[in-house]
């Protein structure tokens, strides 16, 4: 019988019998075997995919979500409030809701993808988009938060870098030990902060015999960690790492550095080619953020920078129908045809 996170990693985690847990049956997982491409496949390199899209609401955010809504109900919370690229929002939105108490979304008007803007008005958030960008949302939430009795549950709040640490954990449970990389795209850097956070609680646990490189990418028009300092005017089609001022930054430069990884950039042609062949050919539909960590993986095995035989994990964070427009940058849908079978036989390519 599936677990709520915060059941199945209790005694990792800041809870007490006192804790409320808001869940929605959030984490486990699958962990997927790819085909990989084949610069991979040439190498022995074995990929697999934690694909965090088939969380409740559809993405990694639910992790840290449980956590921050039980804490935040605990400590008498009547409301919560995030700034958001979408997901934080969309997760925020529903564990309030099963919650019984209100959510409070501050978005950059214009730069959220369809689907997370649908979830968080269904769930019944107050949605209120500014016009500016992430990073703005970010300082007003934080002023919102200190102003008023509202929890800041952005990944500010420790309690949702604790929920998301489950990640590295899971994998472990599931591979028998830590891979020797691990792969996902960085934004605000919560998640890769949190992913080492875990790996390094299983090590001195002596639950996985080594440590993984983590390997962050960024896209190029938004990749603060890379040039090494905040980018003004952060664009990127991936509007969930359209960040370009992460609150994390220590955090990944401390995961980058201890683990001996990398950040790196990543262009939003090689995300749209990675979003392509993860749909096509590993049937994995994720959302194009997701899909820099595909594309990351793949530059670093065109430059043969993985060691053969090694196995990388990577981290697909959202569900690729979040972002529907974006598909279609991707593949074309044709007009349509007249209703007889000739026609749809031509369509299909059969005649
Ligand atoms: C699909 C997806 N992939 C990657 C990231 C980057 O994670 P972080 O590096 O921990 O920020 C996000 C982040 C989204 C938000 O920050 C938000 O929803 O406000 C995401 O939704």
């Amino acid at each position: 019988m599936r677990l709520p996170l915060i059941e199945r990693y209790r005694a990792h985690l800041p809870v007490s019998l006192n804790t409320p847990v808001i869940s929605l049956l959030e984490g486990s997982t699958p962990l997927m075997p790819l085909k990989g491409p084949e610069e991979a496949q040439r190498r022995g390199i074995r990929l697999y995919a934690k694909f965090e899209g088939l969380n409740p609401t559809g993405s990694f955010k639910d992790r840290g979500m449980t956590l921050a809504v039980s804490k935040a109900v605990e400590e008498g919370a009547k409301a919560v409030a995030a700034a958001s690229t979408g997901n934080t929002a969309a997760s925020a939105a529903a564990y309030a809701a099963r919650a019984g108490i209100r959510a409070i979304v501050i978005l950059p008007a214009g730069y959220v993808a369809l689907g997370k803007v649908a979830q968080s008005l269904v769930h019944g958030a107050r949605i209120i988009q500014i016009e500016g960008n992430f990073d703005q949302a970010l300082a007003l939430t934080k002023a919102l938060t200190e102003a008023y009795p509202v929890a800041l549950v952005n990944s500010l709040n420790p309690y949702r870098l604790e929920g998301q640490k489950t990640l590295a954990f899971e994998v472990v449970d599931e591979l028998g030990d830590a891979p020797q990389y691990h792969a996902l795209p960085v934004g605000n850097a919560g998640n890769i902060t949190a992913h080492w956070m875990g790996y390094k609680e299983y090590h001195a646990l002596g639950k996985a015999s080594r440590l993984p490189r983590m390997l962050g990418f960024q896209a190029a028009g938004a990749a603060p960690l890379v040039l090494g300092r905040p980018v003004e005017k952060p664009e990127t089609l991936a509007t969930a790492i359209r960040i370009g001022n992460p609150a994390s930054w220590q955090g990944a430069m401390r995961a980058k550095e201890e683990s001996g990884g990398t950040i790196e950039a990543v262009t939003d042609e090689e995300i749209l080619l990675a979003y392509r062949y993860l749909a096509q050919e590993e049937g994995i539909f994720c959302e194009p953020a997701s899909a820099a960590a595909m594309a990351g993986v793949w530059k670093l095995l065109r430059e043969d920078r993985l060691d053969p035989g090694s196995t990388v994990v990577l981290t697909l964070t959202g569900h690729g129908l979040k972002d529907p427009a974006t598909a279609e940058k991707v593949a074309e849908l044709l007009p349509p045809v007249p209703a007889n079978l000739e026609a749809v036989a031509e369509a299909a390519g059969l005649l």
